[in-house]
């Protein structure tokens, strides 16, 4: 089956192939031009359907499967921040490692080494048929540092529950088992599978 992703993230990319060995998973990005996807949902659901529905609507296929994901971190010292707002929580342009430093700068003005927190994927599948939606939670400590270049994103300073590295420092093994994009991933198997 082939899966078109509604994505532009070169990390999602290949953890989702990973995980879907035996489909073949295409970014949309090469089959038409990257274009700007505005993701003004209220949560993470609201803005997966965003992503997957412009990409179904600019392929103008209607064979074609789309998925997307959206996803982001939520740091308990923060009241959950930033949560949706993860993509760009250092400004519009920022990078990885902007969004990265100033997620450990917030926690440590609070006055902490460390929160308890969580990822959050949505996965959202858009065809011609209908749309689908599922989620997918890891939890662990959002730590006051980064360690390791492994993963993506926070990974450097998030060290999930039962273990004592973060994910920078983990194998993309260990990822592939616990994360939260892993466990909406085998959640949307079972839908895709019905396709
Ligand atoms: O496993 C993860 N490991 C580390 N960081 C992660 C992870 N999962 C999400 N994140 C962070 C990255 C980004 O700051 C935000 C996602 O934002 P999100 O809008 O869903 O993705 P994006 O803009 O990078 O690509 P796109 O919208 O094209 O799919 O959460
Ligand atoms: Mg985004």
């Amino acid at each position: 089956m082939k899966l078109v992703l509604a994505t532009s993230n070169k990390g999602k990319v290949r953890e989702i192939k990973a995980l879907y060995k035996d489909f073949e998973v295409v970014p949309y990005s090469e089959l038409i031009d990257e274009f700007e996807i505005v993701e003004d949902g209220k949560d993470f659901k609201e803005n997966a359907l965003i992503k997957a529905r412009a990409v179904f609507k600019a392929l103008d296929d209607e064979d074609v499967i789309v998925l997307a994901d959206d996803s982001g971190i939520s740091v308990d010292v923060l009241g959950g921040k930033p949560g949706i707002y993860s993509a760009r929580y250092a400004g519009a342009d920022a990078t990885d490692k902007d969004n990265l430093y100033k997620l450990i700068e917030a926690i440590k003005t609070k006055g902490f080494d460390s929160s308890p927190a969580h990822y959050t994927a949505a996965i959202a599948i858009v065809t011609k048929d209908g749309e689908y939606s599922v989620h997918g939670w890891m939890y662990g400590e959002a730590m006051a540092k980064a360690v390791g270049d492994g993963g993506f994103g926070y990974d450097p300073m998030f060290i999930p529950l039962g273990y004592d590295k973060t994910l920078g420092e983990l194998d993309d093994e260990t990822k592939k088992s616990i994360s939260h994009r892993a466990k909406a991933l085998s959640l949307a198997k079972v839908i895709l599978q019905t396709l």
